[in-house]
């Protein structure tokens, strides 16, 4: 099977320089190579150019900040991702800001309408236009996926394809109030730091496929933001949070959801290589190869 690399250098669903260099260092680390290494066919045809949208033309719509440029290149991702799964490929985009993810979850929609998504995220990113404070969008996929908050015409393009019952988050330790309140309304399971202590993350992901995919026959989409993992583990990222998921924790979800066999889309995120010092980016960037090469098949064994 061939994997198809999509490098998106997008930063316009947050506000820090630097995220959209994560592609490239992704990439220069040698992730083509690796994937390769484990028995997959690469096609990685370059880094998408998003010509920018010049901010005069794209003044906040409300509270959303570059709704215009975020919504076009959403847009451009799930047409490429969801072209990549039309052809039997198995898609994975390296972020770029999780904004993109409303791009990819689209795609994978488009051709596995029964896909679950299972969000490995310190955020929700599940803010409505009514609910977001910053306006930063990259804090807001999700709610548009769902179709949940007041529609925004610029982003008619996404259908609500997502539904609530095959949406699962483990990682979760950063909620804003709305986001609370939001995954109650709407009855979304989520796994926080909380429960990978209780449980430990073995039974944490048995849960969450138990919940998104019971019959373990669903395709499954792994939405994966780097800052979901300890900021000592994976510290170049724009929101770090404390108390986050160890190396191996991470790596376990990885592994245990490349053992499904499901898996049909990743995504890796929010690596921002302009975050402080080289080695910080270095071990950022490692970490997210590894991350990909664990979800594609790599073992320890
Ligand atoms: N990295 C972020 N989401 O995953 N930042 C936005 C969250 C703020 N509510
Ligand atoms: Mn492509
Ligand atoms: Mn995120
Ligand atoms: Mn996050």
């Amino acid at each position: 099977k061939t994997v198809a690399i999509v490098g998106c250098p997008f930063r316009g669903g947050q506000a820090k320089l630097g995220v959209d260099n994560g592609p490239i260092h992704l990439a220069e680390a040698g992730i083509v190579g690796q994937l390769e290494e484990i028995g997959w066919k690469v096609a990685f045809d370059g880094h998408h150019q998003f010509e920018d949208i010049h901010t005069a033309d794209d003044p906040p719509i409300g509270k959303l900040k570059n709704p215009r440029l975020v919504s076009k290149v959403a847009e451009s991702v799930a047409r490429v991702v969801g072209g990549h799964a039309k052809n039997g490929q198995l898609p994975v985009t390296l972020g770029g800001d999780h904004s993109l993810a409303m791009g990819t979850i689209s795609g994978t929609l488009d051709t596995y309408p029964d896909a679950c998504v299972i969000w490995i995220d310190a955020h929700a990113d599940i803010n409505t236009v009514e609910t977001t404070d910053s306006g930063n969008i990259h804090g807001m996929p999700v709610s548009f996926l769902l179709g949940i908050g007041s529609k925004v015409p610029e982003f008619s393009w996404v259908k609500a394809a997502l539904k609530p019952e095959r949406l699962v988050y483990i990682g979760l330790r950063d909620l804003d109030s709305g986001e609370k309140r939001l995954l109650k309304e709407h009855n979304i399971k989520a796994f926080s730091m909380h429960e990978v202590d209780k449980y430990g993350i073995g039974k944490v992901v048995e849960m969450a496929l138990d919940h998104v995919n019971p019959k373990r026959d669903l395709p499954i989409h792994l939405s994966f933001d780097i800052d979901a993992l300890d900021p000592s583990v994976a510290p170049s990222t724009g929101t770090p949070v404390r108390g986050g998921l160890t190396f191996r924790e991470g790596h376990y979800i990885c592994e245990a959801i490349h053992e499904t066999g499901l898996l049909v889309a990743l995504d890796l995120m929010e690596v921002n290589p302009s975050i402080d010092d080289a080695e910080s980016v270095c071990q950022t960037v490692a970490v997210g190869c590894s991350l990909v090469r664990s979800a594609l098949g790599e073992t320890l064994l």
